[in-house]
């Protein structure tokens, strides 16, 4: 790495996900199995191909009389097709009549068609002559009140892909196809630490000058939203060789390391420089295109990511949102975005070009509609976190946004 104004340098967040990407390819080829219901919440490793078509065989949506459909073509109130029972279907028992044309059997919902049959007559709307006759007074058309082979699911289709997180649908596509142990990716393993000389933990009364590490939980928090299995490493003060130590335990330890606090340019903010001597390739950004969060570094050591986030609580969550997140969720791979509100925007937002910009805004029901409150405040208070529902993302080459135009939200969870 070259010079100080070199490694300043900003780089956009595409750019940093360009530049990350080659180092880690190994971290997704990885799978462990799990068992179905441990699986919620993890990320498939492979791709989910039906291998039983469901249904795998014809079943009724209704309780009634499973017939031939072309049986009561032209059938009307005053005319009904006259339809003879064989009897009943019992669920989970395959019937073995075969209907031959004006015979029909009784079906509960659920149970399967027999043989011939090509649709169902809801109960209330047979007529019963008695020693089992049936009227139906209009015609019914094929397929009506049933559910047919692979209509669900059909044979050979890829149904989910790798790298979907899976939610309990995808739980009970699972089962459905006998698959009792899941591949997923395994968890991520993140380690967090925060820095600074004036930083103390949250059971100590701080001293004038002191604050309690905020960064060190809401980080944790994010992490653990993300999937990651999480650790929180304390407080190292700014002493080169403590966070030298302490950066070698955490990359021995983890995939993912995180560190907040001694990002910017003061003559304390080592971090930057561990990174690049710590191992090979080292430091791959400092400074990003961004506000907040300007002031982050990146880089890869022994195949491990490295993330120094901005020290002002709120900056660090939202490079956390937009920059760490997406390696652990893997959506920087899946290239598939959450569904964003919209709504109409409060306030004018200004932007500097040349910079992304993440604003913090309240979404305020409007009826049917949303209104999307910019929260004002400095990325060091904590507070513009915890009222905000969601980002604004301004892009690179736009210089601000207009009170009344429309604008999507990036839900925070
Ligand atoms: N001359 C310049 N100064 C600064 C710039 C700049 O470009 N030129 N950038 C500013 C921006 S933007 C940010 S963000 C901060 C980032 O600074 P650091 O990442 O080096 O963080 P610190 O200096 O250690 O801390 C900043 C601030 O945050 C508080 N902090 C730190 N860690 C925690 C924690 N775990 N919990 C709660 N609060 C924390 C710390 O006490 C400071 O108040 O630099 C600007 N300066
Ligand atoms: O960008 Mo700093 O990260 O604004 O507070």
């Amino acid at each position: 790495m070259g010079s100080r104004s070199e490694l300043f340098k900003v780089k956009t967040l595409a750019e940093v996900a360009e530049t990350l990407k080659p180092y880690v390819q190994s971290f997704y080829e990885r799978s462990e199995e799990v068992s179905l219901t441990e699986s919620f919440g993890r990320i498939l490793a492979k791709d989910i191909k039906v291998t039983a078509p469901v249904p795998h065989y014809r079943k009724s949506t209704v309780d009634g009389l499973a017939v031939r459909a072309s049986d009561t073509f032209g059938a009307s109130e005053s005319m009904p097709a006259l339809i003879q029972c064989l009897g009943e279907v019992y669920m989970g028992i395959a019937p073995v009549e075969s209907l031959k044309p004006g015979e029909g059997m009784l079906i509960p919902t659920g149970g399967m068609l027999p043989e011939g049959a090509d649709a169902v007559v809801m109960v209330e709307h047979l007529e019963d002559f008695g020693q089992g006759l049936y009227g139906v007074g209009k015609p019914i058309a094929p397929a009506e009140n049933l559910i047919d082979i692979g209509e669900d699911l059909s044979e050979g289709e890829v149904i989910i892909s790798r790298f979907t997180k899976i939610r309990p649908q995808e739980m009970g596509l699972l089962a459905s196809q006998g698959v009792i142990f899941v591949p997923v990716l395994p968890r991520f393993k993140v380690g967090i630490m925060s820095t600074g000389d004036e930083i103390i933990s949250p059971e100590v009364n701080p001293a004038p000058a002191e604050s309690r590490d905020i960064n060190g939980y809401t980080l944790l928090g994010q992490a653990l939203e993300a999937g990651a299995e999480a650790k929180y490493y304390g407080i190292v003060k700014d002493d080169a060789e403590e966070l030298r130590q302490m950066l070698q335990k955490m990359i021995k330890e983890n995939d993912v390391v995180i560190l907040s606090g001694g990002s910017s340019v003061g003559v304390r903010d080592f971090s930057a420089q561990l990174i690049e001597e710590l191992g090979k390739p080292g430091l791959l950004f400092h400074g990003l295109a961004l506000r907040p969060g300007k002031p982050a570094i990146g880089g890869v050591v022994d195949g491990k990511l490295i993330f120094g986030l901005p020290g002002h609580p709120a900056s660090a969550m939202v490079v956390f949102d937009c920059v760490v997140r997406p390696w652990l969720d893997v959506s920087v791979l899946r290239n598939q975005s959450y569904p964003e509100p919209e709504g109409t925007l409060t306030q004018n937002i200004y932007s500097g070009s040349g910079r992304e910009e993440f604003v913090r805004v309240r979404l305020l029901p409007d009826g049917k509609d949303w209104r999307i409150e910019p929260i004002r405040g400095k990325s060091g208070l904590i507070r513009t976190m915890v009222l905000a529902d969601g980002i604004v993302h301004i892009d690179l080459d736009t210089e601000g946004i207009e009170a009344g135009k429309r604008v999507k939200v990036r839900i925070l969870r």
